[in-house]
């Protein structure tokens, strides 16, 4: 297994181009199950979530091509990918292949909506919580779909003539079940009207793809998502949106080690909130053409408290980071984790590399220090594993991150952009 060998201590400087979204570009490659015409989808990231998507998605018949650089085009952009769906060959989603990826539920919305039938495995538990599905089934039900469980199976069937367009008010924010409503939606007969929608910047880039696949939604954005549904969509082209998370995350890397990193294409209306929380710990942040620049030069970390909640507040995906940051800051920081009951798998892997964090319930407790030293440590889901590299990256000595497969499914070329602005860390093999 690979893991990843960090010597603490280097400022970054220099510039990291973002990559495209994981969390668009997964449900933008599931909307392309509503056609049967190509979907083109820009700036799709190299990862392996990507890639386990793709064996979905070919399993139920969908043609994927990945296009060349465009001439002129700088290297490192994320791929070009056409996703044909011209006949579904198979509508189920098979236990191997969902267990191994949340979102990869999320095709039943649109098979549903254009074969009338899904059976899709239910998903993995997952090191962060229990993750149920009942508010997808609870939105699939009011569109008119007859569900059962079947021997780990959400078998669903659409009425006669299709899904119908219903009010569906969500008792709770959900990214997957808002992803997944709206594509089923899209292609139901009659009106849907989705309240307590996410609106996670993601969201919006799968409507707007919708859209312009032909798809009638207004109220794109706002926490009411009003959708006309039509008979059928077809192709576009679409651009994957900047990951937030990853702009994010090399944010705090660059807010720890100190130094100057300008975050190359970068949106900072996309995480508004965690940029504020940034700027209280003492970064300076600046809004540039080219993106974002994060520097901190010399003054020390500010403690801040922060509560994770739906967009647009600050996200559970940056809590880890912002923790490892928190464990080198001047006084105390309390984190509360609002999102997922068991997120804090990260706090006994940073304990090794000496920082003091208490946990009560949702509630973290940072007593920040002022050096933290590096260590052995084991990766437990995505952004954990991130948190551990930052912490690495300034922490005096040497550190191993184990089990970074974790870090594969989320972020591209880790190691690349990180030691091209002077970190030092590379990749072990076997
Ligand atoms: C691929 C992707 O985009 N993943 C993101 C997505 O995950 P995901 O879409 O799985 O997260 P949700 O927004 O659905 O989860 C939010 C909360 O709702 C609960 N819930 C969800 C569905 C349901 O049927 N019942 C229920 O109770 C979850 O357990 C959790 O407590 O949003 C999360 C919250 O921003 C992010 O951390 C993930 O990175
Ligand atoms: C939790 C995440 O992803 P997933 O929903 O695919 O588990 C994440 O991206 O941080």
């Amino acid at each position: 297994m690979d893991r990843i060998r960090l010597v603490g201590g280097n400022e970054l400087r220099g510039e990291i181009v973002i990559s495209g979204a994981k969390n668009a570009a997964l449900p933008l490659m599931i909307a392309s199950l509503l056609t049967d015409e190509p979907l083109v989808l820009e700036n799709v990231p190299r990862l392996a979530d990507v890639k386990q998507l793709e064996r979905i998605m070919e399993n139920h018949g969908v043609d994927i091509a990945v296009h060349g650089r465009r001439r002129g085009e700088a290297e490192g952009v994320g791929q070009r990918m056409t996703f044909h769906a011209a006949d579904i060959v198979d509508t189920t989603a098979p236990y191997e292949l969902v267990s191994k990826m949340r979102a990869s539920f999320w095709v039943i919305g649109p098979l549903l909506a254009r074969e009338h039938n899904a059976r899709v495995s239910l998903p993995g538990g997952c090191a962060i919580g229990t993750r149920p599905v009942d508010l997808f089934l609870f939105g699939l039900k009011a569109l008119g779909a007859e569900i059962d469980i079947d021997e780990g199976y959400v078998v669903a069937k659409a009425p006669e003539g299709g899904l119908i367009g219903a009010h569906i008010v969500f008792p709770k924010v959900s990214v997957g079940a808002t992803h997944t409503i709206l594509m089923a939606a899209t292609l139901a007969r009659g009106t849907t009207i989705i309240e307590n929608a996410a609106q996670e910047p993601e969201v919006t880039n799968v409507a707007e793809c919708l859209v312009a696949m032909g798809a009638k939604i207004s109220g794109i954005g706002t926490r009411t998502l009003t959708i006309e549904g039509v008979e059928k969509l077809h192709g576009a082209t679409v651009e994957v949106i900047p990951d937030r998370i990853e702009t994010g995350t090399f944010a705090m890397a660059a807010a720890m080690t100190g130094g100057d990193l300008l975050l190359r294409g970068a949106k900072p209306q996309h995480l508004q909130a965690a940029l504020g929380v940034l700027a209280g710990t003492g970064t300076e942040l600046t809004e540039e053409p080219g993106g974002l620049r994060v520097r901190r030069n010399g003054n020390g970390i500010r403690s801040v408290d922060v509560d994770t909640a739906p967009f647009p507040d600050f996200p559970t995906d940056l809590q880890a980071q912002f923790m490892a940051l928190m464990t080198m800051a001047d006084g105390v920081s309390n984190i509360r984790e609002t999102i997922f009951e068991n997120r804090y798998m990260h706090v006994a892997e940073l304990a090794r590399f000496g920082a003091d964090i208490r946990v009560d319930g949702q509630l973290a407790t940072i007593t920040g220090k002022p050096a933290l030293k590096g260590a052995q440590v084991m990766a437990t889901d995505l952004r954990a594993s991130v948190s551990l590299v930052i912490a690495g990256l300034a922490a005096q000595g040497e550190t191993i991150v184990n089990r970074i497969y974790h870090l594969d499914r989320g972020f591209e070329r880790l190691e690349e952009k990180l030691s091209r602005c002077g970190a030092e860390i590379e990749r072990l093999a076997g």
